[in-house]
């Protein structure tokens, strides 16, 4: 790029002296003594007092239209002499060598006759460990300057976006999904970071020429980078590190106290404190790092890249730091890379953790319908169970006298309505008290059961088969004519005869019933306006009534036979 834009490095002709050179009264430039300097800002030989430094730079003549020396940053301020003029002064360095700290801006200084060779003279001051030119010293037209400066800042600029633009993402997201603690913590630091960042951008100077500012600016917010990262640590994990984070945060906010107060109580400038914090901002995040390691619990995806987040910020303010102290050659934008991976990191560890959550609500909601399907499914089953319940006698499992009522009902309206005949069976098992006194009411019940099963298959499936009373029983039968009425209580008879149980002495039981049926088939012939019952409300009742006679009717001729009604 430097051969494009006829760009030079300045890698010789430099020479330096310590200590203040006249200039004011007298140009003894000539006198002083000048030694050669190899690295122009790595100067040897200061004294502890030495706050002067002078540069020499004798220049070769060029063909430049419009030269100017551009330096990447001075150790603190400047002034710069040619033929004995002051061309450039950045900061301002008193007679008596006493100046004040005003930024690190990059510089570019004018070269008034460069056709011909010449001497720049270089006054600069520092009170900091660090004295002279730091980063990049070339030469080259203005515009070719500013264009590769411009270029440089736009690189970092790219960087920037992304970090806010992540940090807008993640604090959003966090604020959305209810995660605000992690959500702010994550987007403060970013936003912290893009603050550092852009304060630090070679276009910040061209957006407002004030470097103390924006040094201000850069300072805290690279201080503060740890409370910020602490706050992120706590949020994010659980256990030791924790309390780590919250000791990370609390030194972090007593150094920047402590910052604060020097500054404004000691008068002792805030650059002084950039030593002190590097050293500490190290001893920090390692101890963060060392918590998140030292957890009981297995690191789960998310939590490696959130440490391998912590850690490339980690390393790129260490190059950052490096290169700031010479141990390492000038990198531009090495810091911001980490500063990158870090917000990339985080965005991608939430939207994971987003992912996740949305996984494990799917999977929840899942199980939640199933057991609601569970259990909705076991209600209708014993609500079935309850409605049979209801209905059934609980010796038989016959319908009982209710479920009776209601179903026989239903049947006769039916009945009458499609003008079809019906009977109705009553039977009552003779001498029964017998069978209980004899044999125990146990087998009373077995023989109950075992009539109610006779009965039960000797009907058809639409047939209504109750137990009425103790062991009378009733069987209504729709759709029957006199014929298939007769039949049915004559195939029940022989069933009923055929009963036989086994007792446990080995006798055997068996039982002869008393039937009476009622037939209702020329009540249907004839029509609803038949005289003898009109009401269907009443017509079981009568029929029961009927059927019970006809029964009776039987028990007092002898019992087991069957007596028959018809309408
Ligand atoms: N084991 C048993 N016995 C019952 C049950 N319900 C009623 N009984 C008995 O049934 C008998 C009915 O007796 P009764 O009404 O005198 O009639 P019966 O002995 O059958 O004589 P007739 O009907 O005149 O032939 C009584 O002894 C009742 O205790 C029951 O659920 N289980």
């Amino acid at each position: 790029a430097n051969d494009e834009l006829d760009i030079k490095t300045l890698e010789s002709g430099w020479s330096y002296h310590w200590g203040d050179v006249s200039y004011n009264n007298g140009w003894e430039m000539q006198t002083a003594e000048w030694k050669d300097l190899a690295v122009f800002d790595d100067v040897p030989g200061r004294s502890n007092d030495a706050s002067i430094l002078w540069l020499k730079l004798s220049l070769p003549a060029g063909h430049w239209r419009d030269p100017y020396i551009f330096v990447d940053s001075i150790d603190l301020t400047v002034q710069v002499f040619e033929n004995q003029k002051m061309t450039y002064e950045f900061g301002h360095i008193s007679l008596a060598g006493l100046s004040q700290f005003q930024g690190w801006p990059w510089h570019l200084i004018p070269v008034m006759n460069a056709d011909k060779p010449t001497e720049l003279y270089f006054r600069i001051y520092s009170n900091y460990p660090f004295i002279g030119l730091s980063g990049e010293v070339v030469i080259g037209e203005k515009s070719d300057l500013l264009q590769r400066v411009y270029k440089r800042g736009m690189t970092g600029m790219v960087f920037i976006v992304i970090l806010f633009v992540a940090g807008i993402l993640v604090t959003t997201l966090g604020i959305i999904k209810r995660e605000r603690r992690i959500a702010l913590s994550t987007g403060l630091l970013s936003f912290d970071l893009v603050l550092m960042m852009f304060a630090e951008n070679e276009l910040s100077q061209v957006i407002l020429n004030e470097p103390l500012i924006w040094r201000y600016l850069a300072a805290f917010s690279y201080f503060l980078v740890p409370f910020f990262l602490g706050l992120v640590v706590r949020e994010w994990f659980s256990g030791v590190v924790r309390r780590i984070a919250l000791l990370v945060c609390i030194v972090t906010c007593t150094f920047v106290a402590g910052v604060i107060f020097a500054s404004v109580s000691l008068d002792v400038s805030f650059i002084h404190a950039y030593g002190i914090f590097d050293g500490l901002f190290i001893l920090l995040v390692l101890a963060l790092l060392i918590g998140c390691f030292l957890r009981r619990e297995p690191l789960s995806f998310q939590d490696g890249l959130v440490i391998f987040g912590i850690l490339a910020l980690f390393l790129s303010l260490l190059m950052d730091m490096f290169s700031a102290y010479n141990f390492l050659f000038w990198i531009a934008h090495a810091g911001q890379w980490g500063l990158v991976f870090f917000t990339l990191a985080m965005l991608t560890v939430y939207l994971a953790k987003d992912r996740d959550q949305q996984v494990s609500l799917n999977l929840l909601m899942h199980s939640l319908e199933k057991q609601v399907a569970e259990r909705t499914f076991e209600l209708t089953e014993s609500k079935k169970q309850l409605e049979q319940l209801a209905q059934e006698d609980f010796l038989t499992g016959l319908l009982n006298r209710r479920s009776f009522v209601d179903q026989g009902k239903r049947e006769l309206a039916n009945a009458l309505r499609h003008h079809q005949p019906f009977a109705l069976v009553l039977f009552d098992i003779d001498h029964f008290k017998n069978i209980n006194d004899n044999y125990g009411h146990g087998v009373g019940d077995k023989v109950l059961e075992k009539l109610a099963d006779v009965a039960k298959r000797t009907s058809r499936e639409g047939d209504l088969v109750c137990r009425y009373g103790g062991e009378e029983f009733v069987i209504l039968l729709p759709q029957s004519n006199t014929n298939d009425a007769r039949s049915f209580v004559k195939r029940l008879h022989e069933a009923l005869n055929n009963i036989s149980l086994m007792v446990n002495n080995g006798e055997r039981i068996c039982i002869t019933a008393s039937i009476g049926i009622v037939i209702f088939e020329q009540f249907i012939a004839h029509g609803e306006d038949n005289h003898i019952y009109p009401e269907v409300d009443k017509l079981l009742e009568f029929m029961l009534s009927q059927a019970d006679e006809a029964m009776y009717e039987v028990k007092d001729s002898g019992r087991n036979g069957i007596k028959e009604r018809a309408f």
